[in-house]
C-alpha cells in the first residue's frame, strides 16, 4: 500500500506543529521520519494512523482519501516505544489478540489462530516463549512480541514510534539490523519514527529529516549524508564543524583561510560544513598554510587533546589563525575536530600541544541561503 501525505498543517493551539508537509511512500518501502524532539515526527505518524486529524490537507492510501476511515478500518499496525503488551496475557495470547477480537464472521478458527501466531512468533525468532508473560520478558523481547502482535492481523502499513527507544544501545543495535532482515521477508509499507540519525540511516530505505513541522530533506541514506539539503539537515547528520565566513566573487573567506567556490556570482555571509574525517591533520611548518593563490588554504591549530581509541585518533583542535567573523568581529580561538587514522596520527609522531595545520579535503558552503 503507498502512502501520499498532502499539505499537512496541524496547530496545538498557537503552536504550529505541522506545516505543510507533503511526502510519498512507496509501497513496500522503510521509510524513517527522523529529527529532534519536538519537530513533529509522532504527530505526523499519528495523522498518518487516524489517531489524530490534521488541521488541512490530506492522507491517501493507495489513492484513497483517509479522512473518513476510522483507525480501526485503516489496516495499520502500530508498535510504540511504550506500547505495553497485556501482563496479564501469556506471550501467544498477546500476539492472538487482535484474530480474536475479530468479529466471529471474519475470526479464523483457533487452530488457524494457533498455526499463524506460532508463525509469527517464529518469524521473530521468540516461539520459544509463547508460554511466558510479559513480566517475564526483556525489553527487546518485548518490543519483537509487540512486533508480531501488530502483523497479526496483517496489517498494509506499519508505523512505528521509536520502538526500540527504551532500550540500550547494545540491544537497539540488534534489533534494528533483525528489523530490516524482517522488512525484506516482509515487505509491509512501514514508516519508522526515531531520533537517532544512525538508527534511521541504518534501517530506512529513505529517511526523511524533520525540523520545526517541516520537512527539510527527503532521501536515500546515502543522499542525506553526502549531499544534505540545509544547514540543519548537515548539521543534524553526524558531527561537523562549522567555519563562518564571507563569499565575494566565488572565493569564501573563512575563519583564516579561503575557499573556492563554482559560482562566481555569489556574494554574502559564509558558512562552511566540514566533518571531522574531512579533514587534513599534518604537523605545521611555518609558510606551509599558504598555497600557490598566495593565499592561506589550511588553519593553523594546536592539538587540545587527542583521543586514540581503536583505528581513530579523535582530535579536538583550537585553531590560532587570526580569525575575523560573518559580523567581521573577531572569533575567539575556534575548537575544531578532526578524526584521523590511528596510525596515521602515529606515524606523524603527532602529541598533545604540538601545532598542526589542517586543510578541508572537502567542504559544503552555504551562502545566505544558497548553496555552492
Ligand atoms: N496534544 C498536544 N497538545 C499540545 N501540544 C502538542 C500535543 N501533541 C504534540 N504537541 C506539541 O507538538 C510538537 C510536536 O510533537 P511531536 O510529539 O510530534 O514531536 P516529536 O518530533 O515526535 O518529538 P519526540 O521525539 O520528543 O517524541 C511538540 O512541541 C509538542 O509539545
Amino acid at each position: 500500500m503507498s502512502i501520499e501525505v498532502k499539505n499537512i498543517s496541524k496547530s496545538f493551539g498557537d503552536f504550529h506543529a505541522l506545516k505543510d508537509v507533503s511526502l510519498n511512500v512507496n509501497s513496500g518501502e522503510l521509510i524513517a521520519l527522523l529529527g529532534p524532539s519536538g519537530c513533529g515526527k509522532t504527530t505526523l505518524l499519528r495523522i498518518i494512523a487516524g489517531l489524530e486529524s490534521s488541521d488541512s490537507g490530506a492522507v491517501l492510501f493507495s489513492g484513497h482519501d483517509t479522512t473518513h476511515v476510522h483507525v480501526r478500518d485503516r489496516q495499520v499496525g502500530f508498535v510504540f516505544q511504550h506500547y505495553a503488551l497485556f501482563r496479564h496475557m501469556s506471550v501467544f495470547d498477546n500476539v492472538a489478540f487482535g484474530l480474536n477480537v475479530k468479529p466471529r464472521s471474519e475470526r479464523p478458527s483457533k487452530a488457524q489462530i494457533k498455526e499463524k501466531v506460532m508463525s509469527l512468533l517464529k518469524l521473530v525468532q521468540l516461539d520459544w516463549l509463547a508460554d511466558r508473560f510479559p513480566a517475564q520478558l526483556s525489553g527487546g523481547q518485548r518490543q519483537r512480541i509487540a512486533l508480531a502482535r501488530a502483523l497479526a492481523v496483517e496489517p498494509q502499513v506499519l508505523l512505528l514510534d521509536e520502538p526500540f527507544g527504551a532500550l540500550d544501545a547494545k540491544v537497539r543495535k540488534e534489533l534494528r539490523r533483525w528489523l530490516r532482515r524482517l522488512h525484506e521477508e516482509l515487505h509491509v509499507t512501514s514508516i519508522f519514527v526515531t531520533h537517532d540519525q544512525e538508527e534511521a540511516l541504518e534501517v530506512a530505505d529513505r529517511v526523511v529529516v524533520m525540523n520545526k513541522g517541516r520537512i527539510e530533506q527527503v532521501g536515500s541514506p546515502q543522499q542525506v549524508w553526502n549531499d544534505p539539503a540545509s544547514p540543519f539537515v548537515y548539521g543534524f547528520l553526524g558531527d561537523v564543524n562549522l567555519f563562518k565566513g564571507r563569499a565575494e566573487k566565488g572565493s569564501v573567506s573563512l575563519q583564516g583561510f579561503e575557499l573556492q567556490t563554482d559560482d562566481q556570482n555569489q556574494t554574502g555571509d559564509a558558512f562552511a560544513y566540514v566533518r571531522p574525517h574531512e579533514l587534513d591533520v599534518l604537523p605545521y611548518t611555518p609558510g606551509a598554510e599558504i598555497g600557490h593563490n598566495g593565499k592561506s588554504n589550511g588553519l593553523i591549530a594546536r592539538i587540545d587533546r587527542a583521543i586514540v581509541v581503536g583505528p581513530v585518533a579523535r582530535l579536538e583542535l583550537l585553531s590560532t589563525n587570526a580569525s575575523k567573523g560573518a559580523d567581521n568581529t573577531t572569533v575567539a580561538a575556534t575548537l575544531i575536530e578532526a578524526h584521523i587514522a590511528a596510525d596515521r596520527f602515529a606515524e606523524l609522531g603527532l602529541r598533545e600541544g604540538d601545532t598542526v595545520l589542517v586543510t578541508p579535503r572537502r567542504a559544503r558552503v552555504f551562502v545566505e541561503g544558497t548553496t555552492t
